[in-house]
């Protein structure tokens, strides 16, 4: 079984592993008219971390706000821990969120309280715990990112990658058995980049955790996922461990690990041809 080591290989999935910890079956759902997912199939199996990849607007974020209860399926099952995601009611939900951690789009900080603070936040909101152990739980979690030293700095006063990694610690603050990542490596230079995918491994494996990534880095992912699914109009196109993704001939895979621009995935939101719109050009 995987341990810390990032360099220890895929997570093998054998019996033990028992029933996944996240389960998606044919997950439908709709903003008003717009279908967005179409019968989407996904597990996440405990101390796995999974990618979720696919081009803009496919649904990505839609899937982990499925998976966070912030919406509901309009038909299919979300199950997390056992439990149908879609029929809880408010309190159950609130109870369950509290085991997850969440880190969306570019993790934003408090802008106007300390690094400690930021990190300390979950805790105060979501524990009774006293505040020498809450101290001390942040300053763990700081020292997990590397960054005890700058707890009481404002976020203002941080590199990019460095507020990422408090948005990381604060992320793990509660010890969730599930981390949610909405696109962790946006705006990163090269090094930091490698610096948050290596702790999104270390922090999952340190905590027993299973974590979800929706990003667009295939390199990064590649080096610390066990499993990856891509997502194309709303459904499940292509899905494999690591080595399955380098070795596949799948054109929408091939697109995706070598950036190209267009492909499976076209470069055009989908619209009437521009010759029926253009009114004073026409030869
Ligand atoms: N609240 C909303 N109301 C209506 N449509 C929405 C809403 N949120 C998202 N959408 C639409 O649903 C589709 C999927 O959005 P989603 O944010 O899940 O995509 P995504 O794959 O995460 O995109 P990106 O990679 O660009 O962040 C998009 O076409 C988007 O325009």
């Amino acid at each position: 079984m995987r341990g810390s080591n990032p360099a220890a290989g895929p997570l093998v999935i054998t019996a033990e592993h028992g029933a996944p910890l996240v389960s998606l079956r044919d997950v439908r759902f709709a903003y008003g008219e717009r279908s967005v997912l179409r019968g989407i199939d996904l597990s996440v199996h405990r101390g796995q971390v999974v990618a979720i990849m696919g081009g803009s607007g496919c649904g990505k974020t839609t899937l982990l706000r499925l998976i966070g209860g912030q919406l509901k399926a309009s038909s299919g099952v979300v199950e997390v821990d056992g439990r149908d995601v879609g029929k809880m009611g408010r309190s159950d939900l609130y109870a369950m969120r509290r085991r997850m951690g969440m880190l969306f789009q570019f993790g934003a900080l408090f802008t106007d309280i300390s690094v400690f603070d930021n990190v300390a936040f979950p805790l105060r909101e979501h524990t009774n715990l006293p505040p020498s152990m809450i101290s001390d739980l942040v300053l763990m979690k700081l020292q997990a990112v590397g960054l005890r030293g700058a707890a009481s700095l404002r976020p203002g006063e941080l590199s990019g990658g460095m507020a990422r990694r408090v948005a990381l610690a604060r992320a793990v603050a509660l010890d969730p058995m599930l981390i949610l990542y909405d696109e962790p490596f946006a705006g990163l230079d090269p090094i930091s980049l490698g610096i948050v995918g290596q702790l999104i491994r270390r922090l999952n494996d340190a905590l027993g955790a299973s974590s979800v990534m929706v990003t667009h880095d295939v390199h990064e992912s590649l080096e610390i996922v066990d499993y990856i699914y891509f997502v194309s109009e709303g459904r499940i196109v292509a899905q494999g461990t690591p080595d399955e993704i380098r070795a596949s001939s799948d054109p929408f895979v091939h697109q995706f690990v070598n950036a190209e621009a267009d492909g499976p995935v076209p470069f055009h939101y989908p619209a009437p041809p521009i010759d029926s719109l253009l009114q004073g050009v026409r030869p």
